[in-house]
């Protein structure tokens, strides 16, 4: 029998006590390796709904189905250890019931492992959250910048412009977290708005878009590496993926043309 130490996964609970204690750490990733490299430093993945844009090319979230959440949520699942792997419900497959939300839930954690899920909504979902918490299944909430209602929003626009509207949000945040929520993503919220829920409510808030006044953070993966040629203001790009991977690409073409490519070191005798 091996003697190597079983490493446990970072939990749903260990992820809402982090408040107040250390910032929470957290990128997307929809693919084994780049899921593998971000496990190491990551308290917990997003398998976001994201990657239909992403990953597929699509002009937004609404799009993408369980099926192709579940194909990717695997993939993340199979090449990571150590962080909790989080995925998004897509649009159409929860807002329903509370029962409809279970079922497609339930799918995603069977099929792919993964040790919970997100939904987008406030006060609409609580009743949901609730549900699936008490059965089993923990739920990451996120309100703000909901991209699924992009369609009622007429775009992706940033929230809580107006100081009018602060109460809904803050109301939104408070509900899902006595609903049974471990923590509650804040996207594409203005900072006071941001500071005064992470405030107000007893679980850690992931801001993206959100300010620094948030328990963590989360950008998208590909965003934050250079590959998104027109990234979200909020986004900080930290590498040049883009150009590298341009870079590589031109030189295996330059390689190909002038028979430099395969050399010695890559033919079999
Ligand atoms: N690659 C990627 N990164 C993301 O962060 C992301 C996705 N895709 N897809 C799902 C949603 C959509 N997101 C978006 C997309 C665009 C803006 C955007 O263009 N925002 C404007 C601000 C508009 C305003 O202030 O009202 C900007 O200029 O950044 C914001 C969030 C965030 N999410
Ligand atoms: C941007 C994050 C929070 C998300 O929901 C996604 O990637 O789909
Ligand atoms: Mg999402």
């Amino acid at each position: 029998m091996s003697t190597q130490k079983q490493i446990r996964r970072i939990s749903a609970p260990q992820i809402a006590k982090r408040k107040g204690v250390e910032p929470i750490v957290s990128l997307t990733s929809y693919h084994a390796h780049t899921a593998a490299i971000v496990d190491k430093y990551a308290d917990f993945i997003l398998v976001g709904d994201s990657l239909g844009m992403v990953m597929h090319g699509m002009e937004s979230t609404v799009g993408v189905s369980l099926d192709l959440m579940i194909m990717h949520g695997k993939a993340v699942v199979r090449g990571t250890q150590r962080a909790l792997v989080v995925v998004d419900m897509p649009f159409g497959t929860y807002e329903e019931s509370p029962a409809e939300a279970f079922r497609n839930a339930a799918r995603v954690m069977k099929e792919t492992q993964c040790g919970a899920v997100k939904l987008e909504g406030g006060r609409r979902m609580a009743e949901t959250i609730r549900f699936l918490t008490e059965r089993g299944i923990p739920v990451m909430a996120h309100i703000g910048l909901t991209p699924q209602s992009v369609n009622v929003m007429g775009g992706f626009k940033t929230q809580g412009r107006e100081e009018e509207t602060w109460s809904i949000h803050e109301e939104d945040a408070k509900v899902v977290a006595e609903a049974g929520a471990f923590a509650l993503v804040l996207e594409g919220m203005v900072e006071p708005l941001a500071a005064k829920i992470t405030k107000q409510i007893p679980i850690p808030t992931i801001g993206i878009g959100a300010s620094a006044e948030c328990d963590g953070q989360i950008l998208v993966l590909e965003d934050m590496l250079g590959l998104n040629p027109t990234p979200p203001k909020f986004v900080k790009v930290y590498g040049n993926l883009g150009g590298q991977i341009e870079a590589a690409v031109k030189s295996y073409a330059d390689e190909v043309k002038d028979r430099s490519f395969p050399s010695e070191k890559q033919v079999y005798r």
